[in-house]
């Protein structure tokens, strides 16, 4: 097999991958819809690039940690159809993990957008 041929396949797996968690997991969904939220807020209030940039940084790290967990959940559920001990760690590590991404993503939200955002409504 040429090599582009395979890096289009890479390419195309992992675009079904992030498919499958759009189809399958709520919170992914969830976290997508925000995130073009926040997009579209940071457009409409012309933040600075670097403010964009660190948005679009927390963003990614977010979606990417669902997709790490859609990939864990799948595991263990293979693994371990029934409980198991194991099973249940590696699932509420992951759901940590997307936890922590999630809440230091709103606070790094709430520091970027308070100041243009009360501008916004005249109360600065
Ligand atoms: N095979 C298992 N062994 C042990 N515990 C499990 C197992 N499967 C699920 N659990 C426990 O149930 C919790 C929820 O599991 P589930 O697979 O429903 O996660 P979830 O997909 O995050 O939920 P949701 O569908 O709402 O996103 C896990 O965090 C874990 O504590």
């Amino acid at each position: 097999m040429k090599p582009s041929r395979r890096w289009s396949s890479s390419f195309r797996y992992a675009l079904e991958g992030i498919a499958t968690s759009l189809r399958t997991q709520r919170h992914v969904r969830f976290h997508c819809v925000a995130a073009v939220i926040v997009i579209a807020a940071a457009i409409a209030l012309s933040l600075p690039a670097r403010d964009v940039a660190l948005l679009l940084l927390v963003i990614a790290l977010v979606i990417s940690l669902e997709l790490v967990n859609t990939a864990i959940e799948a595991v263990v559920d293979l693994a371990a159809p029934e409980w198991h001990r194991l099973g249940k760690i590696a699932k509420d590590a992951a759901a940590g993990a997307v936890l922590v991404a999630a809440v230091f993503a709103l606070v790094i939200g709430i520091l970027i957008f308070y100041e243009p955002l009360m501008r916004c409504l005249g109360l600065l």
